[in-house]
C-alpha cells in the first residue's frame, strides 16, 4: 500500500499523529495546522520533522489545500462551541468559523480526500455544525458513520466520552455494517469487549455535584446512589485496568510530593473531587483546567492505600480545622502527574514536552487533546 498523504488540522500536541503512528497505517503527516504557539512548541519538539503551519485554517486558500495534495484528514475543530456546559453558540460561535470554512473548501478540491476523520465533544452530535458536516459529505457522496466513544471501551480506566465521525469517499466502503444511528462504541464485530463485556457506563465527564454550608467553609459531596453503584460497579469491571499501571513510579527526580493537593484545597474542596487509587479502574476525565480549577476537571489520586477513605471521611464533620487537615493528609491526595494523564491518553512513552513548558500548560494542553488508542483503533477501521 502506498503511504497515504495525512493533512492534520487543529493539530495541537499531535495526538491525531500519534494515532496514525500507533494504528501502523502506512502513512506521512504532509502538513500540520494549528494557531496555538505552546501546542505548536510541543508539536514539533515531538515531530521536528514534520511540516508545520502556525496560522489559522482560514487564513490557507483553497489553492494551498491543493497543493498539500493529500488523501486524508484528521481534525479535532474546538469543542467550546458545543460543550454541554458551555454557551453552545454552535455555528455563531466565531471558533466554529474555520471549520465551516473547511466544509466549503471541501468539494472545491482538485481531489478530495479519501478518509476524514472528525474528533469532538459530546454534544457536537446535535449542533447546527454537525448537521452542516453531514449535508456536506453527503453532497460529496461519502460513505460516514458517527460513533460516540470512551477510552473504557478499549479497557483503559478514563472516561472520556467523545463524538467520532470516519468518513470514506465513493467507491470505498466500510468493512463493517455501517448505520444512520451513532454507534456507542465500535463496531461490534470489531470490538471483542464490546462483544464479551456489558457495556461500561461512562460518567460523560460530568462534574459531581456537591453543595455549600452556610458558612461556606466545606463544600459537601452529595453523590447519588446511582453514582456510587456505577463507581462500584467500573472498579469490579475486570475487563479495565487498574489505575497503577498508568502511574509514575515514586523514583528519585520526579517530586510527587510537589503534587500533593495544598491544604486549603484539601479543606475546601476534598468532599468535592473524584478520588480513585491505585486499585481502581476508573477516573473521570482530565480536562484543561486540572491542577488549577478543582471541580470536574479530572480525578484526584489517593497516594497512601493503607488508610481507609470511608474512615476519614465518616468522622470529619465534627473535627477542628486542624484536625480535619491532620485527618485528610493522611489520604496523600495528590493529583495526577501530566505524565501519568499522557499515559491514560495512550500518549507513547517517546512523548514529552520541552523543559520550558509549565505544568499548568501541560494538563491545559492534554486536556484539550484525544485519546490516542481510540483514534488508532478508528483510524485503523476507517482504512480498513
Ligand atoms: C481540541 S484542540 C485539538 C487538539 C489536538 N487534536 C491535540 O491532540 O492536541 C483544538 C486546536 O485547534 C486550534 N485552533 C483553533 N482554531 C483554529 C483555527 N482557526 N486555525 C487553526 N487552529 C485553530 C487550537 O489552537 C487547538 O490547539
Amino acid at each position: 500500500m502506498e503511504k497515504l498523504r495525512v493533512l492534520e488540522l487543529y493539530s495541537g500536541i499531535g495526538g491525531m499523529h500519534f494515532a496514525l503512528q500507533e494504528s501502523s497505517i502506512p502513512a506521512e503527516v504532509v502538513a500540520a495546522v494549528d494557531v496555538n504557539t505552546t501546542a505548536n512548541e510541543i508539536y514539533k519538539h515531538n515531530f521536528p520533522n514534520t511540516p508545520l503551519l502556525p496560522k489559522t485554517i482560514e487564513g490557507m486558500t483553497l489553492n494551498d489545500f491543493n497543493k498539500l495534495d493529500f488523501d486524508v484528514i484528521l481534525m479535532s475543530p474546538p469543542c467550546q462551541p458545543f460543550t454541554r456546559i458551555g454557551l453552545q453558540g454552535d455555528v455563531n460561535d466565531p471558533r466554529t468559523k474555520s471549520f465551516l470554512y473547511i466544509l466549503d473548501i471541501l468539494p472545491r478540491l482538485i481531489k478530495m480526500p479519501r478518509f476524514i476523520l472528525l474528533e469532538n465533544v459530546k454534544g457536537f452530535e446535535t449542533s447546527s455544525a454537525r448537521n452542516a458536516l453531514i449535508k456536506t459529505l453527503q453532497d460529496c457522496q461519502y460513505n460516514f458513520q458517527e460513533l460516540m466513544i470512551s477510552p473504557t471501551c478499549l479497557g483503559i480506566p478514563n472516561s472520556r466520552l467523545r463524538y467520532f465521525l470516519i468518513a470514506k469517499a465513493p467507491p470505498d466502503s466500510f468493512s463493517f455494517q455501517k448505520t444512520t444511528e451513532i454507534l456507542e462504541g465500535f463496531p461490534k464485530s470489531e470490538s471483542s469487549y464490546d462483544t464479551d463485556s456489558p457495556t461500561i457506563p461512562d460518567s460523560h465527564c460530568s462534574t459531581v455535584n456537591g453543595g455549600m454550608r452556610e458558612d461556606g467553609t466545606i463544600i459537601y459531596k452529595m453523590e447519588t446512589v446511582q453514582e456510587l453503584e456505577r463507581k462500584k460497579s467500573q472498579d469490579n469491571e475486570k475487563t479495565v485496568k487498574r489505575l497503577q499501571d498508568f502511574l509514575e513510579e515514586d523514583k528519585q527526580g520526579t517530586d510527587m510530593d510537589s503534587y500533593l493537593l495544598p491544604p486549603k484545597i484539601l479543606l475546601r474542596y476534598a468532599l468535592l473531587m473524584d478520588i480513585v487509587n491505585p486499585n481502581c479502574r476508573r477516573s473521570v476525565c482530565f480536562t484543561k483546567g486540572y491542577g488549577h480549577y478543582v471541580e470536574g476537571t479530572g480525578s484526584v489520586l489517593q497516594s497512601c492505600t493503607d488508610v481507609e477513605m470511608e474512615s476519614i471521611f465518616k468522622s470529619l464533620d465534627v473535627l477542628s480545622e486542624e484536625e480535619k487537615l491532620k485527618q485528610l493528609s493522611r489520604l496523600k491526595l495528590r493529583y495526577f502527574t501530566p505524565r501519568e494523564i499522557a499515559n491514560l491518553m495512550g500518549f507513547p512513552p517517546q512523548f514529552s514536552f520541552p523543559s520550558n513548558i509549565s505544568i499548568k500548560q501541560q494538563y491545559r494542553v492534554l486536556g484539550n487533546s484525544l485519546n490516542v488508542c481510540v483514534v488508532a483503533k478508528l483510524i485503523s477501521l476507517m482504512v480498513s
